[in-house]
C-alpha cells in the first residue's frame, strides 16, 4: 500500500466521515428534541464502555483519553470547571492528546502506568505554567505577542500550545498513519471544536461522537490483527481461508514462494529479508487479472482469483513474477555483510554502487484450477505440488 494511500484511508477519509457526521447531527438535531436527556446521560454509559474494552483489547492510550473525557465530563456537568480552569484544562487536553500519539499502548498494571499517569500530570503542568507566566508577565506576554506574534490575540497566545502541539501531531499522523493515532486525531479535533465553536454541538453530542470513534477503532483495529498479516500488511492465512467459504466452484489458486530466500536471509540479515517480504508483498497485491494476494506464512503467499480458470490466470501471474525479477532492490550498509558472506552473494544479481548494493529476487510460482468435489484446501496442495515442480524446474517460473 503506498504511503498516500495509506494515508488517505486512515486520515483524510475518516476525517472526510466525521464532517459528514457533524452535518448531518446538526442537519438531524431538531428530531432529537425528545432524546436530550438521554443523550445527556449516554457520554457517562459510552466512554466508561470505551475505556474498558480498550483497555480489555490493550489499547490502553484510548482508555485512558476515554477516563479522562468522562472525568471532564462529570465535572463539567457538575459546575466544577471555572472559565480559567476551564483554559488551564483546553490546553492540557490538547497536549495530553498529542503526546499520546508518540508512546505505546501498554498494559494498565506496570510501571508504565505510572509513567502514563506522570505524562498527564507533567501535560496539565505544563499548560498550568504557561498560563501563570502569561498571567504574571503580562507586559513581556504583550511585547512578544507584538513583535514576534501580531496576527495573534491575547487568548490566541494563551492556547498557543495546543496548536504546536497538533502541528507535531499532524506531522506524526501523516508519518505514522494507523487507526489509532486517527482516533487521537479525531479527539484533538472535536476538543478544539468544543472550545472554538462550542455553540455548534452540545457537549454530550461530541463526547458521544469521540466514544463512538474511540470503540470503533477498537473494532476495527482488533479486525486488522485478526486477518491482516503484520509485517506485509497482506490479509493473512485467517483472512484467506475465511474467503474460501465464499467462494464459488471456479476459481484457481496460486502458491507463491519466495526461491532461496534462507540463503538471502542468511547473507544480507534477517531485517532485510523482512524488507524483502515486504517489497514482494506489495508487488503480490498489484496482482492484475482479479486476483487477491494473501500472506500464506514464512515466504509463502497464496493469490486467489474467484471465477477464473487456470488459463486465464496465468499472464498475470506471469506478469508478477517478472515484476519482482524485475525489482531492484537497494541495500545500504552492504559492506560488513557483504565482506561475511561473499559466497552467497555471488548468487544474486548485484551491482556495487558506492556504498550501495543492488540485488534482486525471484519467486517460483505453482497453480492450481479448483476441480468439481474438491475442497480449498485440496485445491490448495495441487497448487502446492505445482509450486515444486516450478521448483524442481529451475525456480522463477509458473507452473500449473
Ligand atoms: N526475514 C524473514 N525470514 C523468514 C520469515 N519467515 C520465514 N523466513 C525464512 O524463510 C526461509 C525459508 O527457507 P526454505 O523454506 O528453506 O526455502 P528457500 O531458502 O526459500 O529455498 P527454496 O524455497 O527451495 O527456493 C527460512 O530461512 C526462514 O527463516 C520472515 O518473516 N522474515
Amino acid at each position: 500500500m503506498s504511503h498516500f494511500y495509506h494515508s488517505c484511508r486512515y486520515l483524510l477519509a475518516p476525517l472526510l466521515l466525521t464532517g459528514l457526521l457533524l452535518g448531518a447531527i446538526d442537519y438531524f438535531s431538531a428530531r432529537w428534541v425528545d432524546w436530550l436527556d438521554t443523550i445527556q446521560v449516554m457520554p457517562y454509559w459510552l466512554l466508561a464502555i470505551a475505556a474498558l474494552i480498550a483497555l480489555q483489547f490493550n489499547r490502553s492510550r484510548l482508555s485512558y483519553i476515554a477516563s479522562l473525557l468522562l472525568l471532564f465530563y462529570a465535572l463539567t456537568q457538575h459546575g466544577l470547571l471555572s472559565s480559567d480552569t476551564y483554559q488551564w484544562v483546553f490546553i492540557g487536553g490538547g497536549i495530553i492528546t498529542a503526546v499520546f500519539c508518540f508512546i505505546k499502548d501498554r498494559g494498565l498494571l506496570s510501571i508504565h502506568t505510572l509513567v502514563r499517569l506522570g505524562i498527564i500530570a507533567a501535560s496539565l503542568l505544563a499548560a498550568y505554567l504557561w498560563l501563570s507566566l502569561l498571567e504574571h508577565y503580562p507586559g513581556m506576554a504583550q511585547q512578544v505577542r507584538e513583535r514576534y506574534l501580531p496576527f495573534l490575540s491575547a487568548n490566541g497566545l494563551a492556547t498557543l500550545p495546543v496548536f504546536l502541539a497538533g502541528a507535531v501531531m499532524l506531522v506524526k499522523l501523516i508519518k505514522d498513519s494507523n487507526l489509532v493515532h486517527t482516533s487521537l486525531g479525531l479527539t484533538f479535533i472535536v476538543w478544539l471544536m468544543h472550545y472554538y465553536a462550542a455553540d455548534l454541538q452540545s457537549l454530550a453530542v461530541q463526547l458521544n461522537m469521540i466514544a463512538v470513534f474511540l470503540l470503533l477503532t477498537v473494532l476495527f483495529d482488533s479486525y486488522f490483527l485478526a486477518y491482516r498479516d503484520e509485517l506485509t500488511s497482506l490479509p493473512s492465512r485467517r483472512a484467506l481461508f475465511n474467503l474460501s467459504l465464499s467462494l464459488g466452484r471456479k476459481y484457481t489458486v496460486a502458491m507463491v514462494d519466495i526461491d532461496h530466500f534462507k540463503k538471502f536471509n542468511d547473507t544480507y540479515g534477517h531485517d532485510v529479508g523482512d524488507q524483502v517480504l515486504k517489497l514482494v508483498a506489495v508487488k503480490l497485491s498489484q496482482v492484475t487479472g482479479g486476483g487477491k494476494a494473501f500472506r500464506y506464512g514464512g515466504e509463502e503467499f497464496t493469490i486467489v482469483f474467484a471465477n477464473k480458470q487456470a488459463k486465464q490466470v496465468v499472464e498475470h501471474l506471469d506478469a508478477v513474477r517478472q515484476s519482482i525479477e524485475d525489482y531492484d532492490i537497494v541495500l545500504r550498509e552492504t559492506k560488513r555483510k557483504a565482506n561475511q558472506n561473499s559466497n552467497a552473494s555471488k548468487n544474486r544479481n548485484k551491482k556495487a554502487v558506492d556504498k550501495q548494493r543492488i540485488v534482486s529476487v525471484t519467486v517460483s510460482i505453482g497453480l492450481a484450477e479448483h476441480l468439481a468435489d474438491q475442497s480449498f484446501e485440496q485445491c490448495m496442495k495441487q497448487a502446492d505440488k505445482a509450486l515444486y515442480k516450478a521448483k524442481k524446474k529451475g525456480r522463477n517460473q509458473v507452473c500449473a
